[in-house]
């Protein structure tokens, strides 16, 4: 991927995104705004144009899988369509390498918003964690916004949104006795989820904040509970 022309912007945005993920939510002006069991759910209120782009960062702890089978099946456009309910059609329209794809997104449409369309390119990569004292490692999927002249985005049907995502996902081992195999019972996740949507043209602020109040509590239940039961029977990925 190193030789691509898009590589030194994925490089900086995935560097860039996490280092905003792992900002703590103590200043910034986030707002708790939804919470079940280890979930939280941040969001600011903020309009570019008239238009809400609510940046959202949720905290997660997740028991039973690693950061890397998290960030697997949140890559990977093989399982999308499983966990993914407000999108009609996914695209992969370019592999820039097997940890980078460009998809092409048609979402559901909000009422009374007309529908929406994202092209993204996606990138996952682990990050050693150095100074973190437990040494385990992180791996961020980091979804961002991109133009690809064989897809326009004024082409009449959808309007483009640009968005900017990013999941970092750290793993933490408490190790069994010694010569004890790790089992899942072994293991935790802790997830930031960050996203900021532009929806790219007018839609009521009121229905859109309804809806992403809504949508993203959901979005992130189904993913983490799609990944446990996946992983459930299987080796870890560590
Ligand atoms: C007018 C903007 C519409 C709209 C377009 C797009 C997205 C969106 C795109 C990508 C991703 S992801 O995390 O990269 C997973 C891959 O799909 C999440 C959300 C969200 C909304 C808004 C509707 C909100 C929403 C929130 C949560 C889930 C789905 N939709």
């Amino acid at each position: 991927a190193s030789q691509h022309r898009l590589w030194p912007e994925i490089d900086r945005i995935s560097m860039e995104q996490l280092r905003y993920a792992r900002l703590g939510v103590g200043e910034g002006g986030w707002q708790l705004f939804a919470e079940d069991g280890e979930m939280k759910m941040y969001k600011r209120e903020e309009e570019v144009n008239g238009m809400v782009v609510d940046p959202l960062k949720a905290c997660h702890v997740v028991r039973g899988v690693t950061g890397h089978e998290m960030c697997h099946y949140f890559f990977s456009p093989d399982v999308r369509m499983d966990w993914e309910t407000t999108v009609e059609q996914m695209t992969v329209i370019e592999t820039i390498a097997d940890d980078t794809l460009v998809f092409l997104q048609v979402h559901k449409r909000i009422w009374p918003a007309s529908q929406r369309d994202s092209l993204f390119w996606s990138h996952m990569r682990q990050v050693p964690d150095h100074n973190d004292r437990d040494g385990h490692d992180i791996w961020i999927v980091c979804n961002h916004s991109t133009e690809n002249p064989g897809f326009p985005s004024n082409n009449g049907k959808c309007v483009r949104v640009s968005l900017t995502v990013c999941l970092v996902c750290q793993t933490f081992i408490d190790p069994p006795k010694e010569g004890v195999p790790i089992t899942r019972d072994d293991i935790t996740c802790k997830i930031t989820y960050c996203s900021v949507v532009n929806p790219g043209g007018w839609a009521p602020a009121s229905v859109l904040r309804a809806v992403y109040k809504r949508e993203y509590p959901k979005f992130l239940k189904r993913f983490t509970a799609y990944v446990i039961d996946q992983c459930k029977d299987k080796p870890i990925m560590f």
